[in-house]
């Protein structure tokens, strides 16, 4: 699994029931956001030829995985279950310094990943298929499912545990075997959420993990003809790349990408409920969810109420090392997401918006990690860039509205479609929102942000590729359907 320097652990790849060094001979290090000059571990950095060991072990692990009762493969969702439970301090301590969200949010999430692996694990007990009427009455139809065979897993760092859980517990339970490239930034809480599988006795070439670039690893899961499925979360530039590689060989993809998420105020909101919802929305896991809150589209009546209870709330905000108890907002992931989210800050003030707030690194911190405050811009325009653009970072603009109408209007007026909010006290405005809003998650009176498990969960627009991930939904994707038609 890894080996011990003076420094930091080396974590190697998982492939084929071994934990096996890259044949490049290389490692990286993985920076903690909060302390820069001290990396959390140093892993793999492979090549296509490690990528194609692992596909290998995979294709030579599907018929025996496949043929495996549902019931049984179940067995082992619920045996890795428990061990992230046993280890649930450690991997989200490992997680908060590799990616920085604050260990509530981590151990949040690691929750949430022994949650998402038990629903999974009771799916291989429900049914898979319908029984349909045939037009031969001495003859029967139904329809069965099969599983894709070797799905590749590539993964994003913002949910170092959830994403590849929802992506591979699915998987798995349906028959596939998995080829799982995690985020170079988050690999190695990747590795010890995969220790866990190890532990759980799944047999080799099951689930395999392989870490390395992007643009080495990543391109070569898409392209492998050895793969049938690809499941993406991140960028929208990598994922269209992702799919189209995938598409011109016939393999099936599912992209999950960005979002530029709208909260809208009505003037009849409750006003406090919705400055909790805007800033957990907006700013926990410093902004840095494809769900979050980015732009807030408040009615000119309680406009400048609500922005005055919203300062107040965003004052208070401690940034901080996640692992210290009382830091609300921990640092940007990593030096590239930080450089990012202060360009676009940078821009928001040559377009015109006013810097309400923050806009800048708490300076005494800054020299050690990548931290940015929260920041709110006022007087934003819809067709400014920080309006448009996924910034993923703790930046909410604030944009004036007359009517429901208007708020709509604005709020369907972005390229993306993933999750939308608004906070009202009528129906009828609830109604029209439901009806009416571009989103593939519309929420009342709560937060952009929050996905539950056993619920679909995917975009409209430019941040998907329409299918669903989660809940029942994700059947849709990890299997193919089999019409069967028998006649005695
Ligand atoms: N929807 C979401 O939840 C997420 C959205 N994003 C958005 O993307 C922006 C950039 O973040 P970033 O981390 O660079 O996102 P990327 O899309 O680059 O990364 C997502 C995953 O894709 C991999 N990848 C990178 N290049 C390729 C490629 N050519 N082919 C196949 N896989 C590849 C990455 O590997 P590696 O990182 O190891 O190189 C990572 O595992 C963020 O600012 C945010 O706007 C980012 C993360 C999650
Ligand atoms: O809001 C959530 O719970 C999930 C967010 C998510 O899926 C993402 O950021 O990729």
């Amino acid at each position: 699994m890894s080996t011990q320097t003076a420094t930091a652990q080396t974590f190697l790849n998982y492939v084929n029931g071994q934990w096996t060094a890259s044949l490049t001979g290389v490692v990286e290090a993985s920076i903690n956001p909060a302390d820069k000059h001290n990396p959390v571990g140093y892993v793999q950095k492979s090549s296509v030829e490690d990528l194609d060991q692992a596909v290998q072990a995979a294709k030579n692990a599907s018929k025996p995985w496949r043929k495996l009762s549902g019931a049984a493969r179940g067995d082992y969702l619920f045996k890795v279950a428990n061990l992230i439970e046993e280890r649930l301090e450690e991997i989200a301590e490992t997680m908060t310094k590799e990616m920085g969200k604050t260990l509530p949010e981590a151990k949040g999430e690691t929750a949430r990943g022994v949650a998402i692996l038990r629903y999974y694990a009771g799916e291989g007990m429900r049914k898979v298929g319908d029984v349909i009427p045939s037009t031969d009455s001495s003859a029967m139809m139904l329809t069965t499912r099969v599983p894709l065979g070797v799905v590749g897993v590539i993964a994003p760092w913002n949910f170092p545990v959830a994403i590849p859980i929802w992506k591979m517990a699915p998987a798995l339970i349906y028959g596939n075997t998995v080829v799982f490239k995690p985020a170079q930034e988050a690999a190695v809480t990747a590795a010890k959420v995969i220790e866990c599988f190890e532990q759980a006795g799944i047999p080799a070439g099951v689930v395999n993990m392989v870490t390395g670039q992007g643009a080495v690893i990543g391109q070569a899961i898409a392209e492998h003809p050895d793969i049938q499925g690809i499941t993406f979360t991140g960028s929208n530039a990598v994922g269209k790349q992702v799919g189209q590689t995938a598409l011109a060989r016939g393999a099936k993809y599912q992209l999950e990408m960005g979002g530029k998420n709208p909260v809208i105020i009505a003037a009849d909101a409750d006003l406090d409920l919705a400055v909790e919802g805007t800033i957990s929305g907006g700013l926990r896991s410093t902004g840095q969810k494809c769900t979050a809150t980015s732009r807030v589209i408040v009615h000119a009546d309680v406009y400048d109420e609500f922005k005055e209870k919203l300062l107040t709330k965003v004052r208070e905000i401690k940034v901080g090392d996640g692992l210290e108890a009382d830091t609300w907002m921990g640092p940007c992931a990593s030096e590239k997401q930080y450089q990012t989210v202060l360009s676009y800050i940078e821009q928001g003030k040559a377009e015109g918006a006013t810097l309400l707030w923050g806009g800048l690194g708490p300076s005494d911190q800054e020299a050690n990690g990548f931290y940015v405050q929260p920041t709110i811009f006022d007087d934003v325009k819809n067709e400014m860039v920080i309006a448009q653009e996924e910034i993923f970072g703790p930046v909410l603009a604030l944009i004036k509205v007359h009517s429901l109408e208007e708020a709509l209007e604005l709020a369907n007026d972005v390229a993306f479609g993933l999750s939308a909010s608004i906070y009202t006290s009528q129906i009828s405005s609830m109604l029209s929102f439901i009806e009416d809003m571009e989103a593939g998650l519309v929420r009342i009176n709560a937060e952009t942000a929050g996905v539950e498990l056993q619920a679909p969960f995917g975009g409209m627009k430019q941040s998907s590729s329409h299918s669903r991930e989660q809940g029942q939904a994700a059947i849709e994707f990890f299997t193919s359907i089999k019409t069967v038609f028998i006649k005695g």
